[in-house]
């Protein structure tokens, strides 16, 4: 469960019986065709996978340089890929005979798409939810709520999404016999980081025969590109492609007012350094007391000041390349989007297109560069209303 020095299990002793338990039912399910039987059905008939790659004409002429692809997961049904990993993990709960669901989240879509996953199973659901966070999304805090969910406003803390993971944990070593803890993000102790990462994958490896389809028998993506709020869309679309020395991968963090004052963003690895939190070693956003700093950026769903430890191990071995991009640039991206493609980006797919608009116009036209679009924008509007002045 490490990836090199990073990963690991740091939690309480009450927790390690289900972890291992966890563990134990993730191993036998990986290699069980009956599990990925119900997955695939599922993705299918439910989700609505695969989702489309599309080349985007007009972004790519107005670019001027590379040939730019989206990958669909705004599409999925909640409207982001967050469910592409709660299917995964709530066919393993009730595998273990758990009835009661519990999840943190920021951006409200990893709480939307647990929520939406326990109306479709019968299982009682509670979202622990930052309070800054319920009224920020509120849209999602609502469409909770008619899923039939709990969503449970947490002040403690600076009540943000790192206060709602440590509520959820708290919860759930007070409710081992009956709660499974849906974890929205590739973080968490082992074998988290690495299970949402095998779910996720959905998304690199569709991409790979999509492309192929496209493009011609066994062309790849020169390079492609994801927004890291915990890093679970980016280790999908990279994943399968790491044994690929041809692909450059670029994560994307939240620069939000700019990566010089570390309390004004949310790019962990730019800005931050090792240290432990929700139970796994990875580089994390804290002062010099080690303290978890707040992060800060215009999307909540990369509000977060940790990062994957797996990204940690990519970023320290060279094979993949972090950059940050401010809200300014995402909200630029954001309209462009709108404008140039007729589709409404999350903020959060926002930072990836930014670093797009930038790469894009000085690579050469036969260059391939796959974004993931990995959520819509229905949630931001107000959040960019307001910023635009539309309000
Ligand atoms: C549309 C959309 N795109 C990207 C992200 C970033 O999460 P990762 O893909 O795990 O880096 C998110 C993250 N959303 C989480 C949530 O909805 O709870 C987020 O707020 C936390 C897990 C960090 C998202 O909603």
């Amino acid at each position: 469960g490490r990836f090199g020095k990073f990963g690991g299990r740091f939690v309480s002793e009450t927790l390690m019986p289900l972890i291992l338990d966890l563990e134990e039912r993730y191993e036998f399910a990986k290699t069980d065709p009956t599990f990925w039987a119900e997955m695939d059905d599922l993705w299918k008939h439910y989700v609505g996978r695969p989702s489309p790659l599309y080349f985007a004409p007009r972004l790519t002429e107005h670019l001027g340089g590379a040939k730019v692809y989206m990958k669909r997961d705004e599409l999925n049904h909640t409207g982001a890929h967050k469910i592409n990993n709660v299917l995964g993990q709530i066919i393993l709960a009730r595998r273990m005979g758990k009835t009661r669901i519990i999840a943190e989240t920021g951006a409200g879509q990893h709480g939307v798409a647990t929520a939406t996953v326990c109306a479709k199973f019968g299982l009682k659901c509670v979202v622990y939810m930052g309070a800054h966070d319920v009224e920020r999304q509120a849209p999602n805090v609502f469409r909770m709520r008619l899923l039939g969910a709990e969503v449970v406003p947490v002040t403690s803390g600076r009540g943000t999404l790192k206060d709602a993971m440590n509520d959820a944990l708290r919860d759930w070593v007070t409710n081992v016999r009956d709660t499974f803890y849906c974890i929205g993000t590739v973080a968490g102790p082992h074998p988290y980081p690495a299970m949402v990462r095998d779910f996720q994958s959905i998304i690199g490896k569709e991409v790979r025969w999509q492309l192929a389809e496209q493009e011609g028998e066994g062309r790849l993506p020169d390079t492609v590109v994801a927004a890291i709020g915990g890093g679970s869309n980016a280790m999908g679309l990279f994943f399968p492609f790491l044994d690929d020395p041809s692909v450059n991968i670029i994560g994307v963090e939240a620069g939000g007012k700019g990566v010089d004052d570390r309390m004004q963003h949310c790019a962990s690895l730019t800005g931050g350094r090792p240290g432990v939190l929700h139970g796994n070693r990875t580089y994390l956003l804290q002062d010099n007391d080690g303290q978890i700093l707040e992060g800060f950026s215009i999307s909540a769903g990369l509000d977060y000041p940790g990062i994957g430890p797996e990204h940690s191990w990519l970023h320290d071995m060279g094979r993949a390349q972090y950059v940050s991009i401010t809200d300014a640039e995402a909200l630029e991206a954001f309209q462009l989007c709108c404008k140039l493609e007729g589709i409404i980006p999350a903020l959060e797919p926002s930072h990836a297109l930014a670093h797009v608009m930038k790469i894009a116009p000085t690579l050469p036209r036969d260059h391939i560069i796959v974004m993931n679009m990995c959520g819509r924008g229905d949630k931001d509007i107000f959040t960019v209303a307001k910023h635009l002045g539309f309000d």
